[in-house]
Parts: structure tokens; C-alpha cells; sequence
């Protein structure tokens, strides 16, 4: 990591009803890809809720999360400045695609014609140009996915956490999407973390894979 920059989880620890569930002291530079791996109720999501904000109260947490030099471990989740992607693209049903991008758009972003030069700026980077008066159950899965991507891209997240964002998807488009998430990340210096329990997305993420107990996975 170059001075500041990035994601640092120093010493995370949590722990349930006395159970350690994760263990992590990592970091992750800009543009870099760590993913934790492991198999369902290893503590995946756990670890990322710690990074988001969103912990359960029932977890015990130690440990500090610092995201660009600053201690972010006990900030609101708004105030993070963390990108977040599921498991299914939300696109909200009753707004166009690029009402659905404009969710996106940091709220200094003002005038109409600003927003919507970097909404057909940011399709057009994905190859979806042209889709921004379209409704949004009309796109394919891949269309659905990349448009749920620049929305979180769009925010300028400082971080970006993926929770199994490509499990949905069949192989080809995993592969696609998979390529098209890590490359966006890298080329914006995002510092990025990734949860699967799937060994081809640890592969193609490219970066150093960790239980959540921090054991260093060979692949
Ligand atoms: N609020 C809670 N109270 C008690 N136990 C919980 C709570 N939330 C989660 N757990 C337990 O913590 C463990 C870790 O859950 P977590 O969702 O982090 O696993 P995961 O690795 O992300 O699994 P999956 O791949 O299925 O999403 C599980 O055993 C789960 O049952």
C-alpha cells in the first residue's frame, strides 16, 4: 500500500457467542483485489457487514477498519464511503436505466444536463449506450449487471466490497461480468474486496485469497 491509500482491516477480529469467526490484518492498495474464501457460515459476510457498518450487535468486533488513513471501524455506514454489490443486481423497477444510474451520482453533481452527461458517459464505457430511457426488466442479466456496477462506480466509492456478485450468473456471463468488475475497479484504483466461496472467481481476481480466519488459501 503507498502511504494512505487503500483498505487496511488492522487486527479485525469477531467473534459470536465466544466462536471466532474472523481473524484478518490485511491491505488492500488501490486497485487491488483480496478475496476471502471459504465455505457457507465460514464468516464471509460477517466480515464484510464489519467493513460496510452493518454488523449485527450479537458480534463482538476488535480490531480497527482504516480506509484511506482514516478509522472508519465505528463511523455510520453513509458516512464510509464503501460501494457495495449483492448477489442480484437491485435495479429499482420503476425508474429508466438512467434514473437508476442517477441514484448513483455523488449529490454535488448538479444540473440536469451535468448528471446526465456522466449517466451516457458512464453506458457508453460499458458498451450501453443508448439505454438510459429503457426500463430496467427490459435489459438482459449481463446488461443488468454491468448498469448495478456503474451505479455503485458512479458513488466514487472509496472501497468497493463484492458479496458473491457473480454467483446468479451463468458461466459465460460470470466470466464476463467477473472481468469487466475487476478491470472497472483497477483502472478507477479501487481498492476492492471480494467474497466467494467459488476458486475460478479467486482465480481471475488475481490478488492473495485468505479464509476469514486469515489462513493464506493456495489455488
Ligand atoms: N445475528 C446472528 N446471531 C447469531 N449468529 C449469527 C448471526 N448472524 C450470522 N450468524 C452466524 O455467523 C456465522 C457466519 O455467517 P456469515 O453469513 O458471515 O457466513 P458466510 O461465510 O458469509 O456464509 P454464506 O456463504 O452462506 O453467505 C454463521 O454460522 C451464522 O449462522
Amino acid at each position: 500500500m503507498t502511504g494512505d491509500q487503500g483498505l487496511l482491516l488492522d487486527d479485525l477480529s469477531i467473534a459470536i457467542n465466544g466462536r471466532t469467526l474472523v481473524r484478518l490484518s490485511l491491505s488492500i492498495g488501490a486497485g487491488e483485489v483480496v478475496t476471502i474464501m471459504g465455505p457457507s457460515g465460514a464468516g464471509k459476510s460477517t466480515a464484510l457487514a464489519a467493513v460496510t457498518g452493518t454488523l449485527s450487535p450479537a458480534f463482538d468486533r476488535t480490531g480497527r477498519i482504516i480506509l484511506n488513513g482514516k478509522d472508519i471501524s465505528d463511523a455510520p455506514t453513509r458516512l464510509r464511503g464503501v460501494g457495495l454489490m449483492f448477489q442480484d443486481p437491485v435495479l429499482f423497477p420503476h425508474f429508466s436505466v438512467g434514473g437508476n444510474l442517477a441514484f448513483g451520482l455523488p449529490a454535488n453533481v448538479s444540473g440536469r444536463r451535468e448528471r446526465r452527461k456522466r449517466i451516457e458517459a458512464a453506458l457508453a464505457s460499458a458498451g450501453l449506450e443508448g439505454l438510459a430511457d429503457r426500463d430496467p426488466g427490459t435489459l438482459s442479466g449481463g446488461q443488468k449487471a454491468r448498469v448495478a456496477l456503474l451505479r455503485t462506480l458512479l458513488a466514487e466509492p472509496k472501497a468497493l466490497l463484492l458479496d458473491e456478485p457473480f454467483s446468479r450468473l451463468d458461466a459465460e456471463l460470470r466470466a464476463q461480468i467477473r472481468n469487466f468488475t475487476f478491470d472497472r475497479a483497477r483502472a478507477a484504483g479501487i481498492p476492492t474486496l471480494l467474497v466467494t466461496h467459488d476458486a475460478e472467481d479467486a482465480r481471475a481476481a488475481a490478488g492473495p485469497v485468505l479464509s476469514p480466519l486469515g489462513v493464506r488459501l493456495p489455488l
